[in-house]
């Protein structure tokens, strides 16, 4: 039999908790790095994050839990990044220990502003790392839901099929069900532009469009999802897939998405800095949309949505207004 990997998880944050939830579930155990030295002590103390997904327990013996990413980096073959893309450059700044040998996957949904990279290409350009060591974890699926065990589906992509299914196994369990994918970079594109569509479904909540609107939005958002990907990474793909269409449609229309919540207080009103205050969480797609509007200026894709909702956040253009004309361009 196959040793089992030593898989890690970088971040503190919902998503990582969740992350670690699943594997806990096949695994002996699981490396956990996050900056928190308190959450680490509340964690052995009391077998929980005390500030995201606290209702989820574990059992501690099972993690090798610490706020040194070397040590963390170190002993895995693994390294899973759930770090907001914002946050990742200076996270990874004490960072000595070499990737060699080991396998780099994004479960982070975002550009890094820094590099204006993807994060399957900002390790691989910045850390020397083969595209054939990278790995993406993405599909449609709230960490709330992980939290509840509601029945999800993830998508495991990477170039290596082997390695795909041995990752996807490690998740899978009676709730969360895991296919594969080579589409590396397309799909880390999608689950950018999802943020950025999701923002727009709630700015168009919060100014009172309804529901017949917001379907002929995600309509129109899933093409230009396509287009964009198409301009970028040009692969026969089915933009129907779970892992594009799925996460658009859940990240536009669940209670649970930070950047539906985020765009719904633009729309009612709130200034982009108000509706970021009031938000516990990180809602990727106020980040994301700058950098995916600059890398489009080079390719050149028709992005109507994308576009409207950067006159928002970056041009501080009127909401409704903006919305007015967006719709007149939507079909
Ligand atoms: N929450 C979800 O359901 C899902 C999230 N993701 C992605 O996972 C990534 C992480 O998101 P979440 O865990 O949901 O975020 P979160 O909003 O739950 O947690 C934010 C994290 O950022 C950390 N943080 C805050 N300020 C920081 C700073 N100045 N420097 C370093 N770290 C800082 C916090 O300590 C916390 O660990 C994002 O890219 C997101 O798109 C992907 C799939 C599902
Ligand atoms: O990626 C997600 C669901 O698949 C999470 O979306 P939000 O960041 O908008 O909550």
């Amino acid at each position: 039999m196959e040793k089992e990997l030593k898989i890690a998880v970088l971040g503190g944050g919902s998503w990582a908790t969740a992350i670690v939830k699943m594997l806990c579930e096949n695994m002996e155990e699981v490396g956990w790095y996050m900056r928190s030295v308190y959450a680490i002590e509340h964690i052995k103390r009391n077998d929980h994050n005390p500030s995201y997904l606290s209702s989820v327990e574990f059992d501690p013996s099972k993690l090798k839990l610490s706020s040194n990413i070397n040590e963390i980096v170190e002993y895995a073959d693994v390294c899973i990044f759930a770090i907001p893309s914002a946050f990742l450059h200076s996270e990874l700044e004490p960072l000595t220990i070499s990737f060699e040998g080991k396998m780099v996957v994004s479960a982070i949904k975002g550009i890094v502003p820094e590099t204006g990279l993807i994060v399957g290409e900002h390790f691989s350009q910045n850390y020397n790392i083969d595209l054939d060591d990278i790995g993406v974890i993405t599909g449609p699926c709230h960490a709330e839901e992980v939290a509840l065990e509601r029945l999800s589906y993830l998508t495991v992509a990477c170039a290596n099929q082997e390695m795909a299914d041995r990752l996807a196994s490690y998740f899978e369990s009676d709730y969360i069900n895991c296919k594969t994918s080579d589409d590396i970079i397309g799909t880390e594109y999608a689950a950018v532009l999802k943020n950025i569509y999701a923002i727009a479904a709630g700015i168009a909540h919060g100014l009172g469009y309804g529901d017949n609107f917001q379907s002929v939005l995600m309509s129109n958002a899933i093409r230009e999802m396509k287009r964009y990907i198409k301009k970028v990474h040009k692969m026969k793909r089915n933009i129907n897939d779970s892992a594009y269409l799925g996460d658009l449609l859940v990240t536009g229309y669940s209670v649970f998405s930070r950047n539906r919540l985020f765009g719904n207080m633009l729309g009612k009103g709130y200034t982009v800095r108000s509706a970021q205050l009031e938000m516990s969480m990180v809602a990727e797609g106020y980040y994301a949309t700058k950098s995916a509007y600059k890398i489009n200026q080079e390719h050149g894709a028709k992005t109507p949505i994308l576009n409207a909702v950067y006159d928002i956040l970056y041009e501080n253009k009127n909401p409704k207004k903006t919305f007015k004309k967006l719709a007149e361009k939507l079909d």
